[in-house]
């Protein structure tokens, strides 16, 4: 029992670490707060729900897969190599990918519903 807290202490530290060095995971974090306030106050469903927790893991989880991969590279490849910078920019690009789908998941969720408080 003590080593799994052990565990999950490492694994906060991990999130946090990425807090702390990352602006764009916490650009995330920022919205996922507003994303949570918005199905709140619009009162959304509970699959809408479902749709907007698989978004806010998916870009938490391959944001921090980014960051990892980012720091990796570094570490074992310190001089500029051309396959570190490709690792790079796939990386950079599954977040972006991430990052859309969510996008376009708050856009059909929260839009109609948005439209229809403003009429
Ligand atoms: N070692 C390297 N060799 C070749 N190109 C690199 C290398 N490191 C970075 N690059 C190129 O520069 C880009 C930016 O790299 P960088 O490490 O600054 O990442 P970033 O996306 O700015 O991350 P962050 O700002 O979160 O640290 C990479 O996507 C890649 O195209």
């Amino acid at each position: 029992m003590k080593k799994l807290f052990r565990s999950f202490g490492y694994a906060f530290k991990g999130i946090a670490y990425t807090t702390k060095t990352q602006l764009n995971f916490r650009i995330h974090l920022g919205v996922t707060a507003v994303a949570v306030l918005l199905g709140i106050w619009l009162q959304i469903s509970v699959s809408e729900w479902q749709w907007i927790a698989v978004c806010i893991a998916l870009v938490l989880v391959t944001e921090i897969f980014n960051t990892m991969i980012e720091t990796l590279v570094d570490l074992v490849s310190p001089g500029y190599n051309e396959k570190a910078g490709h690792i790079k920019d796939m990386s950079a690009g599954a977040v972006v990918i991430a990052a859309l789908f969510a996008l376009i998941t708050g856009i059909i969720i929260f839009l109609p519903r948005l439209l229809l408080l403003i009429r």
